[in-house]
């Protein structure tokens, strides 16, 4: 089974506008409303695959009707912790004229330690060997950086496979737990390594070190410049699929999806890389954080084309 794990989900509110304009009155031309979180968007994408998941994690009390009713209509499974508060939202805004995108996350609700150990239970007595996890997201208020690490040597004890994707301080100390694959985006992946972002041989070269440390696979996501997938075996390069751009939001997470239904379908690392970036070029063609369907990730899995790096040149 995969089980995709989110701490601090978020209801997401898509704004669309023609410019924003910092310091007026702006009005939006319309807005729409998803129940996200790295995780939770995760198991919609693995739905849309055709594949099967079990959302774990923490919800706000205070506003979940909104959200499970959400979820039951996306027909997810879940298994929340609920704990006190409400549910963040973040803002994103699509200004349609110049085609910026802008993230205006939250910090959450405040767990408390009862909270992060209830979780911690739950899982060691859900997780089994060959489960596949999805540990992704920021960490809300209360839990502390060191909770991602404690989680992925639960997991780990159990034979459970993790795919891990996190930011900051919360990535730096469970990257050393050796996850078995890491999907951070380049923003993140500058956080483990001082790598210029316009040398691919430097991302590359960093990207080994993690795997000569355990790690079997990473795949860095560069948004439109496409994503880099270092594996045991391989180095692989691809453009990012042209595609007719309405959200980007959750681009990261389609690839997360790809990923860990590629491992539960014993998936080769050339046909996970190609589903990823297939599945991320469906999810950018949606509006707000709606999962693309699974006939529009296939028409753009024959477009993805790979290079072996090596013959890279660079944009
Ligand atoms: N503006 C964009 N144009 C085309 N493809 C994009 C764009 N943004 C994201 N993508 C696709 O989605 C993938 C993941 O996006 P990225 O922004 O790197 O991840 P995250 O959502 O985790 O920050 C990219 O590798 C690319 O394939
Ligand atoms: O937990 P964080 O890092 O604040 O991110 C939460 C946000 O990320 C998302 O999961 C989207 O993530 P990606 O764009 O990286 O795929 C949103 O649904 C959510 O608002």
């Amino acid at each position: 089974m995969i089980y995709t794990v989110t701490l601090n989900p978020a209801i997401d509110m898509t704004v669309y506008i023609d410019t924003l304009k910092k310091g007026q009155v702006n009005r939006s031309r319309y807005c729409l409303m998803d129940a996200g979180g790295k995780g939770i968007n995760v198991s919609k994408v693995i739905k849309a695959l055709g594949g099967q998941s079990i959302v774990l994690g923490f919800l706000g009390n205070d506003n979940k009707d909104w959200f499970l009713k959400y979820l039951k209509e996306m027909q997810l499974d879940f298994d929340f912790i609920f704990v006190d508060g409400l549910t963040r939202t973040n803002i994103k805004i699509v200004e349609t004229s110049q085609k910026i995108y802008t993230d205006l996350n939250q910090n959450g609700f405040e767990v408390k330690k009862k909270d992060i150990n209830h979780l911690f239970e739950k899982i060691d007595k859900i997780a089994k060997a060959d489960d596949i996890f999805v540990v992704s997201g920021s960490l809300p208020p209360g839990a502390d950086e060191e909770v991602y690490a404690e989680l992925i040597r639960i997991l780990k004890q159990k034979g459970a496979k993790v795919i891990f994707d996190a930011d900051g301080k919360a990535l730096k100390s469970g990257v050393l737990e050796k996850p078995d694959v890491m999907k951070p985006n380049i923003h993140e992946f500058k956080c483990l390594f001082d790598v210029d972002e316009n040398d691919l041989n430097s991302i590359v070269n960093s990207a080994k070190k993690l795997i000569e440390s355990g790690i079997k696979k990473v795949l860095i996501s560069m948004g439109a410049k496409g994503a880099v997938f270092v594996t045991e075996n391989m180095e692989l390069f691809a453009k990012a699929a042209e595609a007719k751009i309405k959200s980007t939001t959750g681009a990261g997470d389609s690839m997360v999806a790809a990923i860990s239904y590629g491992l539960s379908q014993n998936m080769d690392d050339v046909s996970i890389f190609k589903l990823a970036l297939a599945c991320a070029a469906a999810k950018v063609s949606k509006e707000g954080v709606k999962p693309p369907e699974k006939k529009e990730i296939k028409k753009f899995l024959e477009k993805i084309s790979l290079e072996k790096l090596g013959e890279v040149k660079w944009i």
